[in-house]
């Protein structure tokens, strides 16, 4: 399959400088010849343009809404255009509001995709239910359909209309969930598997439970949204949001090699990646350690 790569340098869902090196990074670390090396067809389409809006005040608590809603219309746009040209796309973050052009972009191709959401967090907080007005901490509320009467139409935002169902999300890795969104998750019945739930069934059953319940019929493009602090922190330590007690490096190579063996794989997002935390050791760990996992989900198995 061709696989097509674009860089998202943006950090203003989130307060942290550093998020904006992470394509540079990822790029640095070889992402793109360790991927042709495995016979894929890859291009990089280069960097989204992002927009840093002046005197962006924070609506509805809600942090510099101007630039990250601005931002991920020229996401949408470019997503939209390289998924009408390559069979899949590598997003690399970027902090995690990437996401809301991303999935905004690949349903405007693939209406009826599901998402897998591997992360520490569950990301669904309205600007009202947040209690740091950090958008990455809400991108799938923005494109929910049942929240849209709870979300706030934010300046910036005007273009996005939500695009996919409550049903359609299901989460692997969840240890730090606000009670806002645990409310959001029981209320609407989004499929949610904890840290938890992968040592009370272990990884194997997870990713089945996970792909039936979104995917039963097994025929719908899949969205894999990557949060790097889904994983240990004493394996991605370069990341602004470190959760203890994460999924360990085999687990994360499970969940890509399966879901690469569905074929239905779309796009990924790398999101979180903040080489500007830890040392030089941790930066180059955390970035040769997601490159591996990325492999893995381009036919780099294990078992050879
Ligand atoms: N839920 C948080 C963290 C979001 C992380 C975003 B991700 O997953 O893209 O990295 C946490 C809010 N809050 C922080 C102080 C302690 C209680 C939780 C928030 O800010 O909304
Ligand atoms: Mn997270
Ligand atoms: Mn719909
Ligand atoms: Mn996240």
């Amino acid at each position: 399959e061709s696989i097509g790569v674009i860089g998202i340098p943006f950090s203003k869902g989130q307060p942290r400088t550093g998020t904006e090196f992470g394509p540079k990074v990822l790029r640095l670390g070889g992402i793109v010849n360790k991927l042709q090396s495995l016979g894929c067809h890859v291009e990089d389409h280069g960097d989204v343009e992002v927009i840093q809006v002046e005197n962006d005040d924070p609506e509805e608590k809600a942090k510099n809404p101007r630039s990250v809603g601005q931002t991920s219309k020229l996401i949408a746009d470019k997503v939209e255009q390289e998924l009408r040209s390559e069979d899949i796309c590598i997003a690399l973050g970027g902090d995690h509001s990437m996401a809301i052009g991303t999935i905004a972009g690949n349903a405007r191709v693939e209406p009826d995709l599901v998402v897998l959401w591997i992360d520490a967090h569950a990301d669904i907080n309205t600007p009202m239910t947040s209690d740091s007005g950090n958008i990455h901490g809400m991108p799938l509320a923005f494109l929910v359909h049942e929240l849209e009467s709870y979300v706030p139409k934010l300046s910036g935002f005007e273009w996005l209309t939500p695009c996919i169902h409550a049903k359609d999300i299901a989460y692997i890795g969840l240890r730090d969930v606000d009670a806002g969104e645990r409310k959001i998750i029981e209320k609407f019945g989004i499929t949610a598997f904890s840290m938890q739930e992968i040592d009370r069934y272990g990884i194997k059953e997870v990713v089945e439970r996970a792909l039936r319940a979104v995917d039963p019929e097994g025929n719908r493009p899949i969205h894999l949204s990557f949060d790097v602090d889904a994983m240990d922190p004493t394996l991605t330590p370069s990341t602004g949001t470190p959760v203890m007690g994460g999924l360990s490096l085999r687990e994360t190579y499970y969940i890509a090699e399966e879901v690469a063996r569905t074929g239905r794989l779309c796009m990924i997002d790398i999101a979180e990646v903040n080489p500007l935390l830890g040392d030089e050791k941790e930066k180059k760990m955390t970035v040769d350690l997601i490159i591996s996992v990325i492999q893995r989900f381009f036919g780099n198995r294990r078992g050879g």
